[in-house]
């Protein structure tokens, strides 16, 4: 399956043909599709959602995706939506990144589940896990039943072939693998690190742009989808799918991966956050974190996101009379954050790309102390570049949970929030 380029755009109705004339003049359904293909609709939202959040594509495929033998329970033992193991903690947690496997580890071995809210039952919340893997997936595909995918390299390129074409991706650069898609997940370096957010919610949009008019943050056209890449293979492969928070694993004598045309606006795609066209403050003060979402995922509640994926990337800070790094505070929101590459500004030391950090629901965070003691001497009468860095955010409505293994894990730092504890006391009543 060759990788043959893309289509742009955010949403778009989609079009494309892996052999010329298949996609159907004036109907989606003809009763002989060109080449003995098989159409099939993919539905992404209820048949009745309004125009605006309506999402389906027509496959045109080998053979439909209802021809495989019965799926059966799959072990895995590290990767599941169980957040109610353990107690949710509100102590700021961090993690150190997550070692490379010394054992043969494909993406679906290599996932490990570190936190999460809601679930694929209820429709609403988030699972967050942490990939590391060293092998091709082969002979094996994958779906999730339970939400879309948002797949964040941290190290390594990935080759992500699936039903609708293949999407290549490399650190600062994201995918997103809609609900029920089947795909196959192939390494172009020898190891590969990231994180995974799984919406169980209304699916990632763009968020509204407001006062700031009608372009900036991420653009519409930087969205790729893939080209229609079919591959005609028959043999004794494993179909997986993670249904309500588990694994099941099927047996299928050919490859699903066999659309050879399709259109529609349900479709996988990437984006390179290198493109976020990022706004501050050009005054003063450090502007709330939402003006860096890429990608939000609204509950049902106005302005409050099930879930939004905010980014920090290299950008200037101009400021004036203004602690200018992430300022002290307490949200009703939680917040997770991994680190792609570089320095994130809040934190000096401690936070390594492929580590993590958790701050639950009004749980105190912010600068620590080294970075507070500098930011509040620096000279602020000229602009600071904040360069060779990308942080990003899983901001949730609702808390957090971290997992028994995430909270287990000889990764956790357990003297996190020691980098608080050396921020002296400034105080004195008779000087300002
Ligand atoms: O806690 C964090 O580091 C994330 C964050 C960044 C920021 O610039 C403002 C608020 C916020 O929660
Ligand atoms: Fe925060």
């Amino acid at each position: 399956m060759q990788s043959n380029g893309y289509q742009s755009g955010f949403g778009n109705e989609f079009a494309s043909e892996a052999i010329p004339g298949i996609l159907p003049a004036g109907q989606n359904s003809p009763q002989r599709v060109a080449h003995g293909l098989y159409a099939e609709q993919l539905s992404g939202s209820a048949f009745t959602a309004p125009r605006h959040t309506n999402r389906r594509s027509w496959l045109y495929r080998i053979r439909p995706a209802a021809m495989h033998r019965p799926f059966e329970p799959l072990a895995h033992a590290s990767f599941h939506n169980r957040f109610d193991e353990v107690p949710a903690t509100p102590n700021q947690l961090r993690w150190d990144p997550l070692p490379l496997p010394s054992q043969p580890t494909d993406f679906v071995d290599g996932l490990v589940t570190i936190a999460g809210n809601g679930g694929s039952a209820e429709q609403a919340g988030c699972g967050i896990h942490m990939y590391v893997t060293n092998r091709s997936m082969q002979g094996r595909f994958f779906y999730n039943a339970d939400g879309e995918l948002l797949i964040v390299p941290q190290l390594g390129r990935l080759r992500i072939a699936t039903e609708l074409g293949v999407l290549e991706i490399k650190p600062l650069e994201v995918a997103v693998i809609p609900r029920g898609v089947r795909f196959r997940v192939e390494l172009m370096d020898a190891e590969a690190r990231g994180y995974v957010a799984e919406n169980f919610g209304a699916l990632f949009r763009l968020p509204d742009l407001g006062p700031i008019g009608a372009n900036a943050m991420a653009l519409p056209r930087d969205f790729l989808a893939p080209l229609a890449a079919y591959e005609d293979v028959e043999g004794d492969f494993e179909l997986i799918v993670k249904f309500q928070g588990a694994l099941w694993k099927a047996g299928i004598d050919h490859s699903p991966l066999d659309v050879v045309a399709w259109h529609g606006n349900y479709a996988p795609y990437k984006y390179d956050l290198t493109c976020f066209n990022t706004v501050g403050s050009i005054s003063v003060d450090h502007p709330d974190p939402s003006i860096f979402t890429v990608l939000t995922s609204p509950s049902d509640t106005p302005g409050t996101a099930n879930v939004d994926f905010v980014i920090f990337p290299p950008r200037w800070l101009v400021a004036e009379h203004t602690f200018r790094p992430p300022y002290f505070h307490r949200n009703i929101a939680s917040e997770f954050m991994g680190l792609i590459e570089g320095v994130y500004d809040a934190k000096a030391g401690g936070f390594a790309p492929g580590g993590a950090s958790l701050h639950n629901c009004m749980s105190g965070h912010g600068p620590d102390a080294a970075t507070f003691e500098k930011a509040s001497k620096a000279d602020v009468s000229k602009p600071d570049h904040i360069t060779g860095t990308m942080a990003f955010m899983l901001e949730t409505r609702k808390v957090i949970h971290p997992t028994k293994q995430a909270l287990a894990a000889p990764q956790l730092q357990h003297d996190y929030y020691q980098c608080w504890q050396g921020i002296a006391k400034h105080f004195d009543a008779e000087h300002a």
